[in-house]
């Protein structure tokens, strides 16, 4: 029985309990129950069962009855300076609409937090189906990304492909992806490793029901293959229609060079018949527009949070970071949940260590969290109220340390 923060009467019997084989059916169509989704067909079963893996899957239980669940992969994270660190990817979510706003959640999120703690993730993240939801937990955004709307038979591009791009069919397509994804993410901080349950359920189970297109880029005949593009055509009404053209989804584009990264997209431009090009999920500083001849002809249609992150080890994530040149700040962190973060930290270029000094910054976990990765400035932080600057000095002596050369981003929805 859990200790539940807030907790009335009729929430006291929450039993939180790990899940094993014969609970993962029920999980996944209460979860999907919770998106109004109704349960998997077994086609679709036989894709999602492996990315329930043993220990990782929590129920909460009222009189032996599932109502709600939560579940985390095994992932790893980048972090500012190259490090990679244990991450729990948190998903399917989700609590019976007959037992919402009574701490479920609050219990779910208790247990699985200690649980991260106890094996050792240093950060854990998720993505947020509402805003509102995960900053009591110490979630906070940590990275954000755009989508595009591409008006393709405007966009005249600037150049032609300069190496060479082929289509690769079916499994080896993914095979091809899957290689060069590995060796590029975790890379660029806040891009994590993709578990294989990850693959199943987005790329080979939508593959055996969409018409899914794989095209390897490398520099020239016999030369290592170095960025790929999986992409998905939907014919349109008429063809040329307006109000419905023929669209071409890019799903997942990873290049290891800018050449790469321009051939891909190039590759896309080409396609025929293609009226629009939508992708969704790309970094805030990709350069599509000034590819086009008519940069006019991309447009972002939306910029939202993406990594919701956790720092479930307070030390061990300031500690895997690197710092940039600077005199030294102290700040004084705050977390209900995992109780041992609460201290004050001297961060400085030359590392991290706990201080029995008065903090500088006052700030809660999750504040911490989206300041991280260095997507969002102390600042920012305090303009916004988020944060107490008890030496005002501390801000930019904060802000020059965590600064990053690179847009954090994620690049996997999951
Ligand atoms: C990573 C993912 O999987 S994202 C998908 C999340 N799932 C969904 O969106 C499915 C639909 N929603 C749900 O299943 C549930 O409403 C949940 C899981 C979001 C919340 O579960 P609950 O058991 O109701 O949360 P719980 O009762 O523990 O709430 C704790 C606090 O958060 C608040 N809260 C919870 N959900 C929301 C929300 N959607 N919007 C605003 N506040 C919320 C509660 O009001 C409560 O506040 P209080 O402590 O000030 O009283």
């Amino acid at each position: 029985m859990l200790a539940i923060p807030g907790e009335d009467a009729t929430v006291t019997d929450h039993d939180i309990r790990v899940l094993d084989d014969s609970q993962y059916r029920a999980a996944h169509t209460l979860f999907r129950g919770t998106l109004h989704h109704p349960p998997a067909p077994d086609e679709m079963w036989k894709f999602v069962r492996g990315s329930y893996e043993p220990g990782r899957t929590l129920g909460a239980f009222v009189d032996d009855e599932m109502v709600g669940t939560v579940q985390a992969f095994p992932s790893r994270m980048a972090v500012p300076g190259g490090a990679v660190v244990p991450h729990a990817a948190v998903s399917r979510v989700g609590v019976r609409a007959d037992w919402t706003r009574r701490g479920v959640l609050s219990a779910l999120q208790r247990a699985q937090l200690r649980s991260f703690a106890e094996s050792g993730d240093v950060v854990a993240s998720l993505r947020a189906s509402e805003s509102a939801i995960y900053g009591r937990y110490g979630y906070g955004t940590a990275t954000r990304y755009r989508f595009w709307k591409v008006d393709r038979r405007r966009a005249a591009p600037r150049s032609r492909i300069a190496g060479r791009v082929r289509l690769v069919d079916g499994e080896a397509g993914e095979q091809v992806a899957r290689a060069l994804f590995e060796e590029l993410s975790p890379g660029r901080a806040g891009t994590i490793a993709r578990w294989p349950g990850w693959w199943d359920v987005n790329i080979r189970r939508r593959a055996a029901e969409e018409n899914f297109k794989v095209a390897v880029r490398s520099p020239g005949a016999g030369a290592p293959d170095d960025g790929y593009l999986m992409y998905k055509v939907t014919p349109g009404a008429h063809g040329s229609s307006e109000d419905k053209p023929t669209t071409l989804e890019v799903l997942d584009l990873w290049a290891r060079t800018p050449e790469a990264w321009a051939d891909l997209w190039l590759f896309a431009l080409g396609v025929d018949l293609v009226g629009r090009i939508t992708a969704l999920g790309r970094p805030l500083d990709e350069p599509l527009p000034w590819l086009l001849g008519d940069p006019r002809a991309c447009e972002v249609t939306a910029e939202e949070d993406e990594t919701w992150l956790r720092l479930v080890d307070v030390p061990a994530a300031l500690g895997a970071r690197t710092y940039r040149e600077g005199a030294p700040v102290v700040l004084g962190v705050r977390d209900a949940y995992l109780p041992e973060n609460t201290a004050s930290y001297r961060v400085s270029a030359d590392g991290v260590s706990r201080v029995p000094d008065a903090p500088e910054l006052v700030l809660d976990v999750d504040v911490l969290a989206a300041a991280y990765l260095g997507d969002v400035s102390f600042s920012t932080l305090a303009t916004t109220r988020r944060l107490d600057v008890v030496e005002a000095g501390a801000l930019a002596r904060a802000d020059a340390l965590f600064a990053v050369t690179e847009i954090p981003w994620c690049g996997s929805y999951f």
